[in-house]
């Protein structure tokens, strides 16, 4: 089995929490993307779910094929949100935000009464922090942002580069005109405390940890696909 075909399984095992009737939030990425198409494909047989985007890249998607879409203000009480993530740890504590959807994709999860985290092994971890964590950022003050996240980060005995993601044409932009920092921090012992830190510096607006919001990941490997719930 393929990495896609790997999204695949942890998308459709994911569908079968989805009730006819359902707010939805609808996650971003590739693992997202699979679980939009086979959402389409009920849809288009008569399912009935109103769904909100984490992202215009995900909005798009689902206008294009045909999914029902509402804005989180329309409907700011969701039945559940499924997800992807870049790493889940035993506490199904999540990093996200490779695809820059991470300050949307917190709402919306934060909105709904359960999140469902879809992804392959290859996001599983004992600890989280092998993948750079991406923190949301206001252009406004970006040195002094950076320099106070470098100083929390020493507190807690971090270190590693924190560079500004770019794009093609320039810094990447997220969904809500902001920058991101990534941070190579390697292991993140005390993931708990470094959200509280992060949530604390003016100029942070987001930040990819994940804390307590999933309920449920349905993780996806070669032999199909496994539920873990927190330990
Ligand atoms: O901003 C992007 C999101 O947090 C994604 O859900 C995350 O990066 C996982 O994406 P993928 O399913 O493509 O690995």
């Amino acid at each position: 089995m393929d990495a896609r075909e790997m999204k695949i399984k942890a998308a459709e095992a994911a569908l079968s929490h989805v009730e006819d009737g359902m707010r939805l939030g609808i996650g971003t990425g590739s693992t997202a993307d699979e679980f939009v198409r086979l959402l389409a494909e009920k849809v288009a047989g008569g399912f009935r779910i109103q769904g909100v985007p984490t992202s215009e890249r995900t909005a798009r998607l689902c206008l294009e094929l045909g999914v029902p879409l509402k804005s989180l203000d329309e409907l700011p009480e969701l039945d559940l949100t499924i997800d992807g993530a870049d790493e889940i740890d035993p506490q199904l504590r999540l990093i996200k935000g490779a695809g820059g959807a991470l300050l949307r994709e917190k709402i919306v999860a934060c909105a709904s009464a359960r999140m469902i985290v879809i992804a392959d092994e290859t996001k599983v971890v004992d600890i989280l922090g092998a993948f750079k964590l991406p923190i949301e950022v206001n252009a406004f003050g970006l040195v002094a942002t950076r320099h106070a996240i470098e100083k929390l980060a020493a507190r807690l005995g971090l270190s590693g580069d924190i560079v500004v993601r770019e794009a093609s044409d320039g810094p990447y932009m997220t969904d809500g005109g902001h920058l991101i920092l990534d941070a190579s921090f390697g292991r993140i012992p005390d993931a708990d405390a470094l959200s509280r830190e992060l949530n604390a510096v003016p100029g942070v607006v987001e930040h990819g940890l994940f804390i307590n919001i999933a309920s449920l990941a349905i993780i996806a490997g070669p032999s199909g696909a496994r539920v873990l719930e927190a330990r």
